[in-house]
């Protein structure tokens, strides 16, 4: 099983990279991460949010194709989504790991997510009530993977 947070955006810049860098190494071996980027489109050329959307769930969709099993599932951020304490995160870490797909975490870019593809999902998680910039959104959630990983192995990183 393997977690595979696809985001849209550019190049992260230097300070989100390392501190997403930070988490991401400290991941066990048994709960693999993969991330991918794929590029924002271009906000000139007099597109619709909606096309411009629409041309950034292709690209996601190219990206969960090549990066997961096929009995993957697909999990929104999503500030309009279910709140979730670092308890159930924890809680859903351990029931996707028991089902053993890949599990794809989709970061939408400045206009958000396609809404086609946030009502596909299986789930749709908030991180906070604030509108996050997507590299905050990326950092944020490497955070609570690694934090829900601690929960569930007894490890003291997390403390009640
Ligand atoms: C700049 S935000 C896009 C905001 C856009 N107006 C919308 O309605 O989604 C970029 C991405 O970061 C993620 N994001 C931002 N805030 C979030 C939150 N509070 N909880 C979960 N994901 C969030 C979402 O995936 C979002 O598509």
């Amino acid at each position: 099983m393997k977690l595979v947070i696809v985001a849209v955006g550019q190049k992260m810049p230097d300070w989100a990279q390392t501190a997403f860098d930070d988490y991401a190494k400290r991941f066990p071996p048994e709960l693999r991460l993969d991330c991918r980027t794929v590029k924002t489109e271009p906000r000139s050329g007099g597109k619709t949010a909606e096309q411009l959307m629409q041309a950034e769930a292709q690209r996601i969709e190219a990206a969960i194709d090549s990066a997961c099993n096929k009995g993957r599932r697909i999990v929104v951020l999503d500030e309009r989504g279910t709140t979730v304490t670092t308890k159930a995160l924890a809680d859903k870490l351990r029931g996707w790991q028991q089902q053993g797909d890949d599990v794809a975490l989709l970061i939408g870019g400045p206009d958000g997510l396609l809404p086609a593809l946030r009502q596909q999902a299986h789930e749709r998680i908030r991180l906070s009530d604030l509108t996050l910039p997507h590299a905050m959104a990326r950092v944020l959630l490497v955070e609570q993977l690694y934090r829900a990983w601690s929960v569930n192995a007894g490890h003291p990183y997390h403390r009640e």
